[in-house]
């Protein structure tokens, strides 16, 4: 359908800037949804990905805040849209940014937080004074409402329209209480309109609380033989490939080096520790040379999110390109040309699965989106490139091998894997005691695996640890037990594995030879109070001595009792943790050697034991004195 077919008609300059841009006709859902918000009807719309739902909320606001009779008086705003993440509020900001380049037009705001204060957000809304704002929950609630002590300038008097994009997505993140402060601050008197591809059931109670009448647009896609309904554009072709989990790297290699059209591609994974360790490892692979490779999540701080996403965007049709995100980058990003999509882990919402398919094959381009997926009848065909899998999975072992920070990244990207496994939605298939966490160990190219309790009962095939030190030996020789497996072990000295970065590795070792001095110092306290007094037998000294060294190791045992319930509590995802293991050599020691005594003295007490055999084991031997 034609855009001059609206009733009623665009202006000339939506007509023109349109026509610009090469868009003839309008996409289902523009043809649906632009009329009747221009008439006043709140919306509630649901089209698939790559549908073309933001023009259908961009050209609604920009006529209805053109036409109006009298201008928005400074400070006042008109329109207000929030969006889930930062990134696809700077988009939408671009889409208003084409149609509203003359100045005599409705200027338009971005409120994103992170590199600004609320400060700032302030000064430059009141230098600015936009007509419509656009941005992220938390800010534009402390921008509208005020926070503590900072007033809000912003007046909402005439606000006439508010869009909720990605409305569900909104929602999951947990912002629906911000998002009530913000509608009950706004005028009931108002167009309010829900953007998404796909829609929850509590939409419901938002739409319960903004929306008055509102009218439904669902825009399906029909698969043409089944005559099923499709989630996902007609454009899009689905794949997904079943493997081991320590072959997903090897899988996602061939995926790109083998596919013709994968030129730029967006990788998923689980979390942002998985996303930060590959995007180190994969940098140094030699298979992906000539690529440029850019890493996308939540914890990376504003600045470089734009950075690598405006990177990604810019990247030219002739480069490969690859960007490795979390689903920070699954819902509403329009990135032109993305012609694959790899999931390295299936997104924890099954809903999320749609979103992430959805950044190719976008505006009725093609494109392909491929699903990793561990274990089942596909085993076949992934063992054909076992072996190439071998000989990659001990490139990462080496490339994490030269440096003490991949280790740590690498653990930290295994834990946090873990954990959100356990966090999907659809647990009934994706159960840990399922999976082979000793082969996604491997797939990590981890040395050894972490202290974390969802270990104790799990499948831990496979995986080779490399043997660190004394205490290292002893926790393969259990696994060997517990599971019947062999390992290699090669030795490896843990103290001598080094940070590649100079001042980090420098910290490192001053640490370390602090620990060595204060272990030695406890150990020679406890030495000096076994040397019982040389010269005369004396009862009363003998006895004096035992109740110092008792309440020293009384002390010392409630500090062992109080640092392994903390660690029981403490996260295995935090690097301190990791970084601890080495200390716990010498504790462990120590708490078996008190528990040792504490055996000796139940005997004792319980008369098994004489007192001469007693003093002989813990050390206090007639000879001592
Ligand atoms: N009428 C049109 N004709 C051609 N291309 C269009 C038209 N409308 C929008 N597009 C283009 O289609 C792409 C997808 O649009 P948009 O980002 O609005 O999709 P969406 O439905 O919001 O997707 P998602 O659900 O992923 O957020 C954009 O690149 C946009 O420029």
């Amino acid at each position: 359908m034609s855009w001059d077919a609206l009733e009623p008609k665009l202006s000339p300059f939506i007509l023109g800037t349109l026509a610009t841009l090469g868009f003839s006709e309008m996409t289902p859902v523009q043809a649906s949804a632009i009329p009747l918000f221009m008439k006043n009807k709140d919306v509630v719309v649901e089209a698939v990905t790559g549908s073309g739902k933001t023009l259908a909320f961009v050209i609604p606001i920009i006529e209805k805040l053109k036409c109006r009779k009298k201008r928005l008086a400074k400070n006042e705003i008109g329109a207000l849209i929030i969006t889930p993440t930062r990134e696809l509020a700077q988009q939408v900001s671009s889409v208003f940014s084409i149609f509203l380049k003359d100045p005599s037009l409705p200027k338009h705001a971005l409120v994103i937080g992170g590199t600004n204060t609320l400060q700032d957000d302030i000064t430059e809304f009141k230098e600015l004074s936009p007509d419509i704002l656009i941005g992220t929950p938390g800010r534009l609630q402390d921008l509208l409402i005020g926070k503590g002590s900072i007033k809000s300038v912003v007046n909402t008097k005439e606000l006439e329209i508010l869009v909720l994009d990605e409305a569900d997505r909104l929602l999951d993140m947990g912002f629906s209480q911000t998002l009530d402060n913000i509608i009950t601050h706004l005028p009931k008197q108002r167009r309010t309109g829900l953007f998404s591809a796909t829609m929850t059931d509590a939409i419901s109670e938002i739409v319960r609380v903004g929306l008055r009448n509102p009218v439904r647009v669902i825009v399906k896609v029909e698969d043409i033989i089944s005559k099923d309904e499709q989630r996902t554009p007609a454009t899009l072709d689905i794949g997904c490939i079943v493997c081991e989990p320590h072959q997903k790297l090897a899988q996602l290699i061939r995926i790109i080096n083998r596919e013709k059209a994968a030129k730029k591609c967006i990788v998923y994974f689980a979390t942002c520790a998985c996303v930060d360790y590959f995007y180190k490892i994969l940098l140094k692979l030699p298979q992906l040379k000539g690529r440029s490779i850019h890493s996308l999540h939540g914890q990376m701080d504003t600045k470089r999110r734009t950075a690598t996403y405006q990177a990604f965007i810019n990247i030219p049709l002739t480069s490969k390109a690859l960007l490795l995100c979390t689903d920070v980058a699954a819902r509403g990003l329009d990135v032109p040309d993305v012609d694959f999509i790899i999931q390295m882990d299936p997104p924890q919402d099954p809903k999320v699965f749609s979103h992430r398919c959805g950044r190719t094959a976008r505006a009725g381009k093609e494109g392909k989106a491929i699903l990793l997926l561990v274990k089942g009848r596909e085993e076949v065909y992934v063992d054909a490139i076992d072996e190439e899998n071998d000989n990659l999975l001990k490139q990462v072992r080496d490339i994490v091998l030269a440096d003490r920070d991949l280790y740590d990244k690498g653990m930290k990207a295994f834990v946090s894997y873990v954990r959100s496994y356990t966090k999907h939605d659809a647990s009934y298939i994706f159960r840990l005691k399922d999976l082979d966490l000793g082969k996604v160990a491997k797939g990590y190219g981890l040395l050894r695996l972490p202290k974390m309790p969802e270990l104790k009962d799990c499948k831990l095939n496979d995986f080779e640890e490399t043997s660190i030190n004394v205490r290292q030996i002893y926790i393969c020789f259990f696994f060997f037990h517990r599971n019947g497996i062999h390992h290699n072990i090669f030795c490896f000295q843990m103290d001598e594995y080094k940070y590649a970065d100079k001042s980090r590795e420098k910290k490192r070792r001053q640490k370390l030879a602090e620990e060595k001095l204060k272990f030695a110092t406890q150990s020679d306290k406890i030495h000096k109070v076994r040397q019982l007094p040389k010269g005369p037998w004396s009862a009363k000294k003998l006895a004096k001595q035992r109740k110092v060294e008792r309440k020293f190791k009384k002390s010392r045992k409630n500090e062992l009792l109080k640092k392994r319930k903390a660690d029981d509590m403490i996260d295995a995802m935090s690097s301190n943790r990791i970084n601890d293991i080495d200390n716990d050599d010498n504790d462990d020691n120590e708490w078996k050697e008190l528990q040792k005594e504490e055996r000796l003295a139940k005997k004792l007490k319980k008369r098994k034991i004489k007192r001469e055999e007693f003093e002989k084991e813990i050390g206090l031997t007639v000879s001592d004195v």
